[in-house]
């Protein structure tokens, strides 16, 4: 599964051709949908697809079923004002294939994106639009800027009931900051009349991470890891957009000590058949279950794009994104039903 990733080439001549065209000042974020795109570089040849060389949604990667519809198109298109694409000109190179690696930077590589929990199609995934008002957004975004940030590399956090240490990704239950904080009162209330969670379950969470994203900054692949925190992780998201994306391997393979949350490399799957991708999109102001399936077995991701092609629209992120993550420490071993993936169980 997946497409092989597309390299920017390295040399800028027309030398070594290929089917593949790597294609600067061209895509969503100039206006040129990949519809219109693959229209007017289809009189060249035949397109295999269009797909985004990056995250900038300004270039774009073309590929040819041959060698010769690439050489046209670059002869033809190549530094010239293109009057289908607006009179823009294009900066065309031959593109560089690079074998069995999972393209996850290409944007357009895309698996669809949701916009509803049951079509994502995950067990235990929950999803639910409009969760707090635009008033409550405003506050619990005010409660928390008034409030010290901790500044990790990349993205802000703030730490609430017991501090997550990024290090060991795990909790010092021994170390408890205190209650959750009052201006999550009526969120928690509202938790725990969660939809399709029945009245017999009662959830009690007792930490809580807050995230800031700045725009283009998204999460790397991770499970929350078991032995830290029970089955139930809500995620709220306020101020802006983003699309959160899941994958798992279908083999179970554990996933490698070391790659953190903020390690961007922990990205790039180094095998790409044994691994199912999903995608959905999480508007400002909904929050996300993820409990069962997709808490223990699923990988969770942020890409880390300005952009989003939700379906057909180019979505912005916002200024930021800030979500607050609900969980409850667990104190004893996990004993969850996927020990394949399970901290506690190997
Ligand atoms: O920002 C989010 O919605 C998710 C955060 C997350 O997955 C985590 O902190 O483990
Ligand atoms: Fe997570």
């Amino acid at each position: 599964m997946g497409l092989p990733k597309f390299t920017r080439p390295k040399t800028p001549a027309t030398n070594s051709p290929s089917p593949y065209l790597y294609v600067a000042n061209c895509g969503p974020a100039v206006g040129l949908s990949y519809d219109t795109i693959a229209s007017v570089f289809s009189k060249f040849g035949e397109v295999k697809g269009v797909y985004a060389a990056d995250e900038s949604g300004t270039r774009v990667v073309v590929c040819y079923f041959e060698v010769t519809s690439a050489q046209q198109a670059l002869t033809g298109l190549n530094e010239k004002s293109c009057p289908d694409l607006g009179g823009r000109s294009l900066h065309i190179r031959y593109s560089v294939i690079q074998p069995n690696c999972e393209a996850e930077s290409l944007v357009n590589e895309h698996i669809p994106v949701s916009l509803l929990a049951s079509e994502v199609n995950i067990p235990g995934l929950f999803l639910v639009h409009d969760f707090v008002s635009p008033q409550e957004e405003k506050e619990l975004l005010a409660a928390v800027d008034e409030r010290a940030w901790i500044s990790l590399s990349k993205r802000r956090v703030q730490h609430y009931g017991y501090e997550f240490c990024y290090g060991t990704r795990n909790v010092d239950t021994k170390l408890h900051l205190g209650q959750l904080p009052s201006f999550v009162s009526p969120i928690l209330e509202r938790i725990s009349l969660f939809p399709g969670l029945g009245s017999a379950t009662s959830i009690v969470l007792d930490q809580l991470t807050v995230n800031e994203y700045p725009p283009g900054v998204g999460l790397s692949p991770h499970i929350d890891t078991h032995s830290a925190f029970e089955g139930l992780i809500f995620s709220l998201s306020l101020a802006g957009p983003c699309i959160m994306e899941f994958r798992r391997y279908l083999d179970g393979s554990w996933v490698p000590d070391g790659v953190s949350s903020d390690n961007k490399k922990g990205e790039n799957a180094e095998n790409c058949s044994n691994l199912v991708r999903k995608s959905i999109y999480l508007p400002p102001r909904s929050i996300l279950l993820l409990s069962g399936e997709a808490r223990y077995a699923w990988q969770h991701y942020i890409p880390h794009h300005k952009i989003d092609m939700v379906n057909e629209s180019v979505i912005r992120r916002g200024a930021r994104r800030v979500s607050f993550t609900f969980r409850k420490v667990l104190s004893g071993p996990c004993q969850c039903g996927f020990p394949q993936y399970c901290d506690s169980q190997r």
